[in-house]
């Protein structure tokens, strides 16, 4: 992304070497009214990237494009990775953070681990 930017490789390192790295896991389980509730409410992550595991399968992730959210479709190990605030900040809004959230459903918990 760095060199996208025209960025000396060194500067993306500098600004991020000194940062922490979290993890975290989600678990929203099944709700009788998934349309009175919310998993996750929209937001957008305070970091440079955040890296997501859907951990089994099921939908709920969506992110907000073009005014509309979208149901990301969860993929065998694969990860969704969100641009985050400060990667936005970084590239003076060439790469714009994604708003997303996580929506529940009646029929099965779901489970995702993000690293941020
Ligand atoms: O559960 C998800 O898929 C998204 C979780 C999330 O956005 C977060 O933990 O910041
Ligand atoms: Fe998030």
């Amino acid at each position: 992304m760095g060199k996208s930017l025209g960025m000396d490789p060194k500067d993306m390192r500098v600004l991020f070497e000194e940062g922490h790295q979290a993890m975290r896991m989600n678990y929203y389980p099944p709700c009788p009214q998934p349309e009175l509730a919310i998993g996750l409410s929209a937001h957008s992550d305070p970091v440079g990237l955040a890296i997501v595991l859907q951990i089994n399968e099921m939908e709920g992730l969506q992110v907000k494009k073009s005014g509309v959210w979208v149901p990301i479709i969860p993929l065998v190990n694969a990860f969704v990775v969100h641009v985050g605030n400060i990667m936005e900040i970084v590239s003076n809004g060439v790469y714009p953070s994604v708003e997303h959230r996580a929506a529940v459903n009646s029929v099965k918990e779901r489970l995702s681990i993000v690293t941020l």
